[in-house]
């Protein structure tokens, strides 16, 4: 998805302002004068090597030669220890049917003004920045600075959130497998508390302020009673409510 104006607006206009990301008639680069960058910042996700992948496989086909990764995230900028990694179909080929980042991840790194300068060293004129919260920051502020500067430099933000928690994303990568391996601890736990007298089983998932994990895990396991979100004050609601439905459920 392409977000047109990064502004506060109300979600039915901003809906309207969002543009389904494909192919489009034009392209503004010709791709033999194109240096591609990828770069995976924060921490690990599951299919940040399928992303990785597919933005080769697809830059190729669009007759893009010269691609390259940026080895542990924002840091590969910097660190003359961290030399590029030529990327290709060939190279990306098997990457996705293993886990992890095949570039490294890391936090913490350069200033933009560093990546910038590094960026126009390498020539690099599209990056590629997969991250979170903190990436984008930086990759608008790297976007800001080749403005400034007036590089003609495309910044693509691809969002990696396990929690799925972003607005107009239809889902965010690496939540299915968050949602598949959650209903794993589910189970073990549902066993354990159903084999134990009066069981109690407590799983604690990830999304501290997203509970779209915890819900869909818990409906496709079809084994948990109460399902606790952030979205919902539970605790500051009614305490005895909560304990009084798991105990009506059960008759303890
Ligand atoms: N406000 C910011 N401006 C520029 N770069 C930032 C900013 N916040 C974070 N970064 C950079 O983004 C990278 C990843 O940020 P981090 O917060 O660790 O992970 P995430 O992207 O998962 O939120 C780090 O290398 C950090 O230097
Ligand atoms: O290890 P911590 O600090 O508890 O953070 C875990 C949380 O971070 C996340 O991965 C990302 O959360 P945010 O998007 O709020 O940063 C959540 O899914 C998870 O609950």
């Amino acid at each position: 998805m392409v977000m047109q104006k990064p502004e506060k607006i109300p979600i039915q206009i901003a809906a309207s302002m969002v543009q389904r990301a494909g192919p489009r008639e034009n392209i503004y680069f010709r791709p033999e004068d194109v240096k591609a960058a990828i770069v995976t910042c924060g921490g690990l996700c599951p299919g940040l090597n399928d992303v990785i992948r597919l933005i080769v496989i697809t830059l190729e086909i669009y007759g893009v030669k010269n691609i390259v990764g940026i080895p542990f995230g924002y840091r590969g900028f910097s660190d003359k220890n961290l030399p590029e990694i030529p990327l290709s179909r060939k190279v990306v080929q098997n990457i996705h049917l293993s886990g992890g980042s095949l570039l490294g991840v890391s936090r913490g790194g350069p200033t933009v003004t560093e990546i910038v300068d590094s960026m126009e060293e390498r020539g690099i004129n599209m990056l590629f920045v997969l991250g979170g919260n903190g990436t984008h920051a930086g990759a608008n502020a790297i976007h800001n600075e080749c403005v400034k500067r007036r590089m003609k430099v495309a910044v693509v933000g691809v969002p990696k959130t396990i929690d799925n928690d972003i607005l107009h994303m239809d889902k965010t990568f690496g939540f299915d497998t968050a949602v598949e391996e959650a209903q794993r601890a589910i189970n073990s736990a549902y066993i354990e508390a159903h084999s134990a007298y009066h069981g109690i089983g407590v799983v604690k998932l990830m999304g501290r302020s997203s509970g779209f994990i915890a819900m869909q895990a818990s409906l496709a396991s079809g084994q948990v009673d109460i399902c606790l979100i952030p979205e919902t004050e539970y605790y500051n609601d009614d305490p005895s409510r909560l304990f009084s439905a798991r105990f009506l459920r059960w008759e303890l």
